[in-house]
């Protein structure tokens, strides 16, 4: 029997039994050293996890149950064995990072993705300087960058949190296939002085191809050939298409086969991101990336971060029963956090068969969602305090501001603390009762409302502290998130690196086109759209 499945379904035994999952409030109240054993750290990080509903029994038996599989994929995962199954390929984006070609690639990939490196490197030093590669006359001011999903979410993500110093180089971004945005771009920017970024795996995505082919277009309407050309870059594992697209070679950097899109932020497909925050920093953010993953590799699971924050995601999916995980970063620049742990844990784990392809009877990926605090106080909290469904919370704060207003960064941490508090703790309704007691508690209009303002507790939440946002830190963050995603996986025993469910829609997506734009009807087994095609033909004239 496989061990990864037991671990799974014994996990929905604990929940079974009624002693877990354990209100945090309470133990947080009965057990004064609680913060000091559920919480870890690194330079840099701290994770405090106390506010969980897990106590030591529970803990231990997560580790005592997890221990031997995690080692053994992570194991396989960093060996470069074949762990993506249902496609028959290593995962090996963590190579980026540590940079460590060689090891896990052939000799023709190792000098390939060592060449991308560099010419990433020279390509993101010109262009952050706001210059084309080589021709320090010809001005940069704009970047667009056309992806979408893993090639667009992580590169976006990096160019929030650390833009350019200047006013240019300016980045922008086109995903959807939705053209209103790049035809509100378009006229804002002059083809001399912009590069365009295609960022590809496949180089086959309808959407990019889309705006691909009209910022081509756009190009050649001012510039001869070779100018536009020398104005084209690509990332893609589909070098070939990319050339044939119009970008010349030595402009196509690579992303390999083995990673994927959700994983490669760290691979060339960062290169708008070494953009923006020069090339340099980019090297930091995978330094620190790579730091997180030796952790993983080397640290005990009793103080490894994205070990303890799988497990956790786990406990509260099967043992708490919980569908949701909300991200709430409390700094602006973390603005694309949300979107990007999205696709990295839904596509990854939104899975519902095992790996011998037989169907799951527990939960996986939850829904990942998320907003910054506090604008997320004003929106989505008061259903985490009060509402039907409990949502564990991610809190996500930088001790250290980088501006000079101290009083606001006070003011941001204490909102940040007050809600997980509140969160774990709640107000009984005795505690309401009190609070009311300045006005007229005894009222029979005031003691209506007591039910209204009782606040349950109980409710999950970690705090992850960064020192400082800076390109190491991050680096860590995301890395901490994409391994807990993977120790979900195993916990789960799902293929975390595949995507077969986004297939037909596009399948079908293109079937519909036709039938869309008047040239067929829909064919019969889409019969059930002939109202909607119509309608929709019918209200376009
Ligand atoms: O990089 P591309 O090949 O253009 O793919 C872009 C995105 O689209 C696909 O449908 C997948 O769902 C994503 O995993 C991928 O990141």
């Amino acid at each position: 029997m496989n061990e990864s499945r037991n671990i799974a379904e014994k996990l929905l035994l604990l929940r079974k039994s009624n002693s877990f999952p354990v209100d945090p409030g309470r133990l947080l109240r009965s057990d004064p050293d609680r913060f000091q054993r559920f919480s870890a750290r690194l330079p840099g990080m701290l994770m405090d996890y106390s506010r969980n509903a897990v106590d030591d029994a529970g803990l231990g038996v997560l580790h005592e149950l997890s221990a031997a599989s995690i080692a053994q994929a992570r194991q396989r995962m960093f060996e470069g064995r074949r762990i993506n199954t249902t496609e028959d390929r290593a995962v090996l984006h963590h190579v980026w990072r540590s940079r460590d070609f060689d090891a896990l690639l052939t000799p023709d990939e190792a000098r390939n993705c060592r060449d991308g490196i560099q010419r990433m490197r020279s390509i993101s030093s010109s262009l952050h300087a706001g210059h084309l590669p080589g021709l320090p006359d010809e001005p940069v001011r704009d970047v667009v960058h056309i992806g979408i999903g893993g090639s667009l979410l992580g590169p976006k993500l990096l160019c929030e949190a650390f833009p350019p110093a200047g006013p240019t180089p300016r980045v922008h971004f086109l995903s959807s296939v939705d053209a209103l945005e790049r035809e509100q771009l378009l006229p804002r920017l002059e083809a001399r002085t912009t590069v365009v970024v295609v960022v590809s795996k496949s180089f086959s995505t309808s959407e990019v191809l889309a705006h691909g082919e009209r910022l081509r277009e756009w190009q050649t309407a001012s510039l001869d050939d070779s100018a536009a050309e020398r104005r084209r870059f690509a990332v893609t594992a589909n070098p070939a298409r990319a050339e044939s697209f119009g970008v010349p070679r030595s402009g196509i950097l690579p992303m390999g086969e083995w990673t994927g899109g959700r994983f490669s932020v760290w691979s060339p497909v960062g290169l708008t991101a070494a953009i923006a925050m020069g090339p340099d920093a980019f090297d930091r953010l995978c330094e620190g990336g790579a730091s997180m993953d030796r952790h993983f590799l080397n640290e005990n699971h009793r103080s490894n971060l994205p070990v303890l924050h799988g497990l956790l995601a786990c406990w509260n999916r099967n043992v708490g029963g919980l569908a949701g995980h909300v991200l709430a970063p409390y700094d602006s620049r973390l603005a694309g956090l949300p979107a990007w742990l999205q696709q990295v844990s839904m596509e990854s784990n939104g899975k519902s068969v095992t790996h011998a392809g037989r169907t799951v009877n527990y939960g996986t990926s939850p829904l990942v969602f998320g907003a910054c605090g506090t604008d997320a106080q004003h929106a989505l909290f008061q259903a985490f305090h009060q509402g039907t469904e409990v949502v564990p919370v991610d809190f996500i704060g930088v001790v250290r501001p980088d501006h000079p207003d101290g009083d606001a960064h006070t003011l941001l941490l204490s909102h940040l603390l007050a809600q997980a508090t509140a969160l774990a703790l709640g107000r009984d309704a005795e505690e309401v009762r009190a609070a009311m007691a300045d006005g007229d508690a005894g009222s029979a209009q005031a003691g209506a409302l007591v039910p209204h303002r009782v606040m349950p507790g109980g409710r999950p939440s970690t705090v992850l502290l960064l020192d400082r946002l800076v390109p190491e830190t991050l680096g860590m963050l995301l890395v901490l998130y994409e391994h807990s995603v993977f120790v979900q996986s195993v916990i789960w025993d799902i293929n975390a690196f595949d995507q077969w469910g986004v297939e037909l829609g596009k399948e079908l997506c293109d079937r519909i086109v036709p039938a869309l734009s008047g040239e067929t009807a829909p064919a019969n087994d889409l019969a059930s759209l002939a109202g909607l095609v119509e309608e929709i033909r019918d209200r376009s004239r």
